[in-house]
C-alpha cells in the first residue's frame, strides 16, 4: 500500500547504498568534522505535514542553500530590477566558487545568484546601517521560511569560514573593482558568511521547499511568505543553476528545482506537490551531497516528480 512514510524509507534505503562514498567539505575546517554516516530524508506536503526517515533532527549549516534565502530577502527589499542590476540569470557550468567569469564576461557581473559571487552581490542589496542589522533581516526571514523561530547561525562554522574565506573575499573585491558592487567588502562578507552558517535540520529545509512548491504561501498557516513572481524567479534559478556545474545533469536525472550546500543539505521544491530535504555531509567532487542526490533520484522516479 502506498504511504509517504514507506516511500521515504525506500528512498533512504536506496541512498544509504552510497554511504561511505565521498567526503565532507574540508576547505572550511569546521565542516570537515561532520559525521559522514548521518543521513536523512524529509518531505513536507502542502498541508504542512512533515514525514522523515533518518537523522532528520541533526543540525548542519545551510551553506549554499542560504543563497535562496538571501535572494528572497534581497528581492523583498530591492525588487527584481534592483537585484538583477547586479547579477545575471545564466548558468555557468563552472564550480560554485569560480572567479573566471568576473573578468571574461563583458558586464563583469556574476552570472547568477546561486554561485558564490552572485550571492555576495545579492547581499549588497539588503539594506541596514550595520552588517548586524542587515543579517538581522536575513535571519528574521529565514525563521519564517524555515518555520523555526529559534533558528540561528552556528558561531563556530561562521568563525571557521570567516578565517579561511579568502576566495570569497577575492570575488567580492573583484566585483568592487569593476563597480558591480560598492560599500565595505568585509561587511558584505559578514552577512554572506553568517547566512552560510545558518544552522538547520533536514525537516526545516523540506519546509522551505514546501513554501516554494506552494507558490510562496506557508503550508502551515496560509500566510504569503514570498510573492508569487519572486517564487517563479527563485524556482527557475534553482532549476538552471541550483546544483552548480551539475545542474544540467540534475535536471535530466531528477528534474526538480533544487539547491544544494556544502554542509550536506539539498532542498527541493516540486511545484504544487511538496518540499523535499535531504542531508548527508559526504560530498561528490562538485560539492553536492552524494546520498542526497541518490535520494532525490529515487523520489523523482518513484513519485514521478520530474518537471520535464
Ligand atoms: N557550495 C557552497 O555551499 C558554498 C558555500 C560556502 N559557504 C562558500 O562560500 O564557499
Amino acid at each position: 500500500m502506498f504511504s509517504m512514510q514507506n516511500m521515504i524509507k525506500e528512498a533512504y534505503r536506496y541512498a544509504s547504498y552510497s554511504l561511505g562514498e565521498g567526503a565532507p567539505a574540508d576547505y572550511i575546517p569546521e565542516l570537515a568534522k561532520a559525521d559522514t554516516k548521518r543521513l536523512a530524508v524529509s518531505i513536507t506536503d502542502l498541508a504542512g505535514r512533515t514525514h522523515s526517515v533518518g537523522d532528520s533532527q541533526e543540525r548542519f549549516t545551510m551553506q549554499s542553500i542560504s543563497k535562496v534565502v538571501l535572494l528572497a530577502t534581497a528581492l523583498r527589499f530591492a525588487g527584481f530590477d534592483g537585484v538583477f542590476a547586479r547579477v545575471g540569470v545564466e548558468p555557468t557550468g563552472d564550480p560554485f566558487n569560480s572567479i573566471i567569469r568576473l573578468e571574461t564576461d563583458s558586464s563583469n557581473r556574476p552570472s547568477n545568484p546561486m554561485i558564490n559571487a552572485g550571492a555576495i552581490a545579492v547581499t549588497t542589496c539588503i539594506p541596514g546601517a550595520t552588517p548586524g542589522e542587515r543579517f538581522g533581516h536575513v535571519l528574521e526571514y529565514a525563521r519564517a521560511l524555515l518555520d523555526n523561530p529559534e533558528l540561528d547561525y552556528d558561531k563556530e562554522v561562521y568563525r571557521s569560514e570567516s578565517e579561511t574565506g579568502d576566495r570569497n573575499r577575492a570575488l567580492a573585491y573583484m566585483m568592487r573593482a569593476s563597480k558591480v558592487i560598492d560599500g565595505a567588502v568585509p561587511e558584505h562578507l559578514e552577512v554572506y558568511f553568517k547566512a552560510c552558517s545558518l544552522s538547520v535540520n533536514c525537516e526545516e529545509i523540506s519546509f522551505l521547499g514546501a513554501v516554494l512548491a506552494n507558490n510562496g504561501i506557508s503550508p502551515r498557516g496560509g500566510k504569503m511568505l514570498i510573492e508569487p513572481f519572486h517564487v517563479k524567479v527563485i524556482r527557475s534559478l534553482m532549476s538552471t543553476c541550483g546544483l552548480y556545474d551539475y545542474s544540467g545533469e540534475f535536471a535530466l536525472r531528477v528534474g526538480i528545482p533544487a539547491k544544494s550546500g556544502v554542509g550536506g543539505g539539498i532542498m527541493g521544491a516540486v511545484p504544487s506537490r511538496m518540499g523535499i530535504g535531504t542531508y548527508c555531509p559526504a560530498l561528490d567532487p562538485k560539492g553536492n551531497s552524494l546520498c542526497g542526490l541518490r535520494a532525490m533520484e529515487y523520489l523523482s522516479q518513484a513519485l514521478n516528480l520530474s518537471l520535464f
